[in-house]
């Protein structure tokens, strides 16, 4: 399990560690050791060190990095961004300069760029937890100078331009191949589009005694720490303790959705899968499976009757048809799993409702919260928590580090990868999702089980299919193993 904090809650940790005698500049030279460290282990033979250092602390750990550089032998340069430096961070500067080394103003971009074309590596040391507003011009030319050099970088702390917070960036930021993060993870590195900037994460706690009282933002597990809540099966096992689920979708030309649902919620163990579709459907959905039981909209409240829990929304659709299958689901007191055009008709009528999981992609949780898609990407964790607190139950909000929140505990899944953005794959989700709770897990475990789960199929087949060949069917069969 780790721990991920936001930007001030960082500053506060560190506060509070340099308040109980740890001095900040002992912190600062054990942070430019790991980067140091990560130059050595990575880059073994990079000669010519480029490092870019800012005016705050994180300038300082890149001043201090460049002196480990130069008593090393490397030949270093270093441009700082301004001299109007202060504390641990001019402390350092002051012991380079005692060190005649090479110190340069960073005011012609063209003298940095011919710099640059002639260095092995850059440390990123221009901004990290203390950028709060947005980049001017002419930081947005000098990162975009660094990206579009094919110099490989490593960034302390986070790669400069990037929101701690959120994973936004500023304008924009540096492209980093290795990240050295401090003291704690920031849940901005793994969220939204800080994976993309952040390259590979390594995370040093500097040695210090982390405070316990300052609770993160967020928790993210392996996926081994979620497998073995899952229910056990004894011997004298049967399907009416597997949970009976039905699944509610597939208008005309939608069946794939349902037929994805169905299939993994069948290989996520539910002892029954049922289908209400459109009637044309019914034929062909038990021929290519036929261990699903489907059933005509007529059935519904019937079937209801004879569910544990209801699974509403892969290709529901948003005419009459769908209208009154959501109708009746929705007045119905069963546990819900409210998926795709089901959390678009559930954002017409807000009902809350503790006995939810509602699973939206940024497109659909803009729908929830009447905002838009940017908005939500820019803000997850607050967009998460406001869905939660409007309509209640568990809530999956999806993408890249997709988020599981409770109203109480918030997770972060890292896994999956950018070969999942296909249609049909929220859909086998849902699936998993209904199997899991029909089973007997909590809803919130069963939530971070599957997303975990999910993803981990995805990237198990990313491995043997690539991108492109990574399609939503082929998940099921190995979500089945995965859950054993
Ligand atoms: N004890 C310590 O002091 C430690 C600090 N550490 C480093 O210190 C960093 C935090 O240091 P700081 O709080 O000084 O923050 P930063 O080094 O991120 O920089 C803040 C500075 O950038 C300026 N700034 C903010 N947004 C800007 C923008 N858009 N354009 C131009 N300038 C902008 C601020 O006015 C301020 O001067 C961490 O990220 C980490 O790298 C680590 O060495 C761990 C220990
Ligand atoms: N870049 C990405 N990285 C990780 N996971 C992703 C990425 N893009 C999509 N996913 C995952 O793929 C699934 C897509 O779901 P969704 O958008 O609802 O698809 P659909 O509605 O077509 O079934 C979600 O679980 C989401 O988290
Ligand atoms: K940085």
């Amino acid at each position: 399990m780790i721990a991920l904090f936001n930007a001030q809650q960082s500053k506060e940790i560190d506060r509070r560690i340099i308040d109980e005698g740890e001095p900040g500049l002992k912190l600062m030279k054990r942070a430019a050791w790991h980067l140091f460290a990560t130059v050595q282990s990575h880059y073994p033979h990079a000669q010519k060190l480029l490092v870019l250092c800012g005016t705050g602390n994180n300038g300082g750990d890149g001043l201090a990095c460049a002196q480990f550089a130069l008593l090393a032998g490397l030949d270093v340069s270093v441009f700082l961004s301004n001299e109007n430096m202060h504390g641990d961070a001019l402390s350092c500067l002051n012991e380079l300069k005692a060190l005649n080394a090479d110190i340069r103003p960073l005011n012609d971009l063209e003298v940095f760029s011919q710099e640059l074309g002639k260095t092995d590596l850059l440390i990123d040391a221009l901004f990290g937890i203390g950028l709060n507003r947005p980049l001017n011009q002419a930081s947005v030319q000098l990162i975009e100078t660094v990206n579009t050099s094919p110099c490989p970088v490593i960034s302390a702390d986070l790669p400069s331009g990037l929101d701690a917070d959120s994973g936004k960036h500023f304008g924009c930021a540096i492209k980093a191949e290795h990240t050295c993060t401090f003291l704690t993870r920031k849940v901005g590195l793994y969220t939204h589009l800080g994976p993309d900037f952040c390259g590979q994460i390594h995370y040093f706690d500097l040695h210090a005694n982390l405070p316990q009282h300052i609770s993160p933002v967020a928790y993210s597990h392996e996926l081994n720490e979620w497998q073995p809540l899952i229910p056990t099966l004894s011997a004298d096992n049967h399907k009416g303790r597997m949970g009976h689920v039905l699944l509610v979708g597939g208008h005309r030309n939608m069946m794939g959705a349902i037929q994805l649902s169905a299939s993994a919620c069948l290989h996520s163990g539910a002892g029954l899968t049922k289908i209400i579709s459109d009637t044309q459907h019914l034929i062909p959905l038990t021929q290519q499976q036929p261990e699903l039981m489907c059933y005509p909209p007529e059935a519904l409240s019937e079937q209801l009757r004879q569910s544990d829990l209801l699974a509403l929304g892969p290709g529901l659709g948003l005419d009459d048809w769908s209208g009154q299958l959501y109708q009746t689901c929705s007045q119905n007191n069963l546990p819900k799993v409210f998926d795709a055009d089901a959390l678009k008709w559930l954002a017409k009528t807000p009902v809350f409702n503790p006995q939810q999981i509602l699973t939206p992609h940024p497109g659909e949780a803009a729908v929830l919260l009447d905002s838009d898609s940017r908005r939500i990407q820019q803000d997850r964790v607050g967009a998460i928590k406001a869905i939660q607190k409007k309509y209640g139950g568990v809530v999956i909000l999806k993408g890249k580090g997709s988020l599981i929140y409770d109203g109480n505990r918030l997770e972060l899944c890292p896994l999956g990868n950018p070969g999942m953005a296909v249609g049909g794959m929220g859909d086998v989700l849902t699936g998993v999702v209904a199997a899991l709770w029909a089973r007997g897990m909590t809803p919130f475990e069963a939530a971070c089980t599957a997303v975990y789960i999910h993803a981990a199929a995805a990237d198990e087949c990313f491995k043997e299919t690539g991108a492109a060949g990574l399609i939503p069917s082929l998940l099921p069969p190995k979500i089945g193993r995965l859950i054993g």
